[in-house]
């Protein structure tokens, strides 16, 4: 019997299934792209670059060339499918599906994107008119799509993919397509677009997001998987300044959200299903009450009932936990049993409720250290770590490339100024940062640092850093520094108190003490 593909078309579709089932990422995935085109590759720029570094990327010359290839072959396998069915190996039927869903995915991608923005600004207009007390239940928080989004998607995937012998529509339902479709668009719009950097840490720093959201094996998490990932707890560690709080956005803002076909809408507006919550600007009791929330009078303060997040926060969502390594041994014993058991009741309540969504954690502070210096409890530990994501510093990615700098402040020059003037106030400020604090400064203060150093040359032409020391850190001689007069009152207040805080065996309560002032303010100067 003829076969449906010839040698060539069989190559090309399964060269497109594996870039499909790849972590868009990765390195690999260029190279998967060279062998699926061949001599219709176009090759531009570092390999780990060249999607991430592209406004665009479905302008890219090579995602043209395949969307053109995977288009007309599926046009073409279609038109010679035989009426019954029969007869085709189960490998042309895997590679046909492959190329279909590709082109079917990258065709309605424009449509998905326009729902992210729309998404986005709902979420600042909302932001602006609420910046009052938070309502006491979930708000009624869905996201309604345009009523003939969803049914070109599904009569197209219904034409490419409902044919004789094809049961995929049977197993994964148009509307769980519709979602995952939604999803993968998502995370690659929050890992792309947040993350500025192409040094090979960050570029494995955005292939670890990508796993936290879709695990190693997509084609597992779109069939099984997808529904179940509010189990794994992610923990997000990495020194002070490297956008920890982005990572997690990235992964809390990506989480797959059901498609209800029949109302037109996505179970939750994703925009506002990420609750972040910094436990190092809160005392206990406040931790409890935002999290667990309390019952009227449960203490001093507490003048009605109030929903915490773990209660309002959806299936689909996810509270995030920053600066985790700060919190109080009895909130870990908490949240731990909420993490065990998903129960939990709001303080002072004896009601049990119920947390639905997904827990995303981040420290700073090494947690094993912490925890051999008994700050930190194992099994909390232990229920936390399933999945570690690591950010680099930014000294580990200019240390990989000396030129990220150029990037990076080219990015934050975009931020502070517009597309017009950036491009040279970057170059200025390179040149002032290569002259004054020399290619080996440490960055101690990474990210936020640079940031802070271009607000300072923006506004003042100069730039004073906290460490006037390559090496970071406190070590820097303190008469050095006294005597140049280079300190501001805050930098001293600040230096002194980790002084006394590594005095006091870094015990908060012991330099709270000796320092006259209260744990919060010694918690905010650390
Ligand atoms: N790779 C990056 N690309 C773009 N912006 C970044 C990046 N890394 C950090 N930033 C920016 O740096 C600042 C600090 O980031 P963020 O608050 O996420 O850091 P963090 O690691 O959570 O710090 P901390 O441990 O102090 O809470 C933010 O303004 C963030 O937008």
């Amino acid at each position: 019997m003829k076969r449906l593909f010839s040698p060539d078309e069989l190559h090309f579709a399964q060269a497109v299934g594996r870039i499909s089932a790849s972590n868009h990422f990765l390195p690999e995935r260029v190279e998967l792209e060279r062998e699926a085109l061949g001599s219709a590759f176009t090759e531009s720029g570092a390999a780990w670059n060249e999607h991430i570094s592209d406004d665009n990327a479905l302008t890219h010359p090579n995602i043209v060339a395949l969307l053109k290839r995977s288009e007309t072959l599926a046009e073409n396998i279609r038109a010679r499918w035989p009426k019954d069915g029969r007869g085709i190996t189960r490998e042309e039927m895997v590679a046909y599906i492959n190329v279909a869903s590709f082109w079917l995915y990258h065709a309605y991608a424009l449509q998905f994107d326009a729902l992210i923005q729309e998404s986005e600004e709902r979420r600042h207009a909302a932001a602006r008119k609420q910046e009052t007390s938070r309502a006491e239940t979930a708000p009624d928080n869905k996201l309604t799509i345009r009523p003939n989004f969803y049914g070109a998607f599904r009569n197209t995937l219904e034409h490419l993919l409902r044919l004789p012998g094809i049961a995929i529509l049977d197993e994964e339902p148009a509307p769980h397509l519709f979602a995952y479709a939604f999803q993968l668009r998502r995370a690659f719009h929050y890992i792309h677009r947040a993350l500025a950097g192409g040094s090979r840490p960050m570029v494995r720093l955005r292939a670890q997001i990508w796993e936290s959201i879709f695990t190693r094996d997509i084609g597992r998490y779109r069939r099984a998987l997808y529904s179940r990932m509010h189990d794994y707890a992610t923990l997000i560690t990495g020194p002070s300044g490297t956008g920890k709080e982005l990572v997690a956005r990235a992964i809390g803002l990506s989480r797959y959200i059901p498609f209800d076909a029949r109302r037109g809408e996505f179970a939750d507006d994703y925009t506002g299903a990420f609750f972040p919550l910094n436990l190092s600007a809160l005392s206990p009791t406040l931790i409890e009450s935002e999290l667990f929330g309390h019952r009227r009078g449960a203490f001093t303060g507490a003048l009605a009932d109030r929903a915490g997040w773990l209660e309002i926060c959806p299936a689909n969502g996810a509270v995030f936990l920053d600066e985790i390594g700060d919190v109080d041994t009895a909130i870990q014993v908490k949240l731990l049993r909420t993490l065990q058991s998903r129960a939990f009741q709001r303080l002072g309540d004896t009601d049990t409720r119920t947390f639905q969504g997904k827990i995303i954690a981040a420290t700073h502070r090494d947690l094993p250290a912490e925890i051999r210096g008994g700050r930190f409890r194992e099994d909390f530990y232990y229920r936390l770590c399933s999945d570690v994501v690591r950010t680099p510093s930014l000294r580990e990615q200019l240390d990989d490339a000396p030129t990220e700098l150029e990037t990076l402040a080219a990015h934050i020059a975009r931020q502070l100024l517009g597309d017009g003037e950036a491009p040279a106030f970057a170059r200025e400020s390179v040149a002032w940062i290569r002259k004054r604090l020399g290619a080996a400064y440490a960055w101690p203060g990474n990210f936020r640092e640079l940031e802070q150093c271009m607000r300072n040359l923006l506004v003042r032409g100069e730039y004073h850093p906290a460490s006037l020391h390559a090496s970071g850190g406190d070590t820097g001689d303190w008469n050095a520094l006294l005597a140049n007069g280079s300190l501001t009152a805050e930098d001293l207040l600040r230096r002194y108190t980790r002084q006394v805080h590594a005095q006091s065996g870094r015990n908060i309560e012991e330099t709270a003490r000796r320092l006259d002032v209260d744990r919060r303010t010694v918690k905010a100067r650390l």
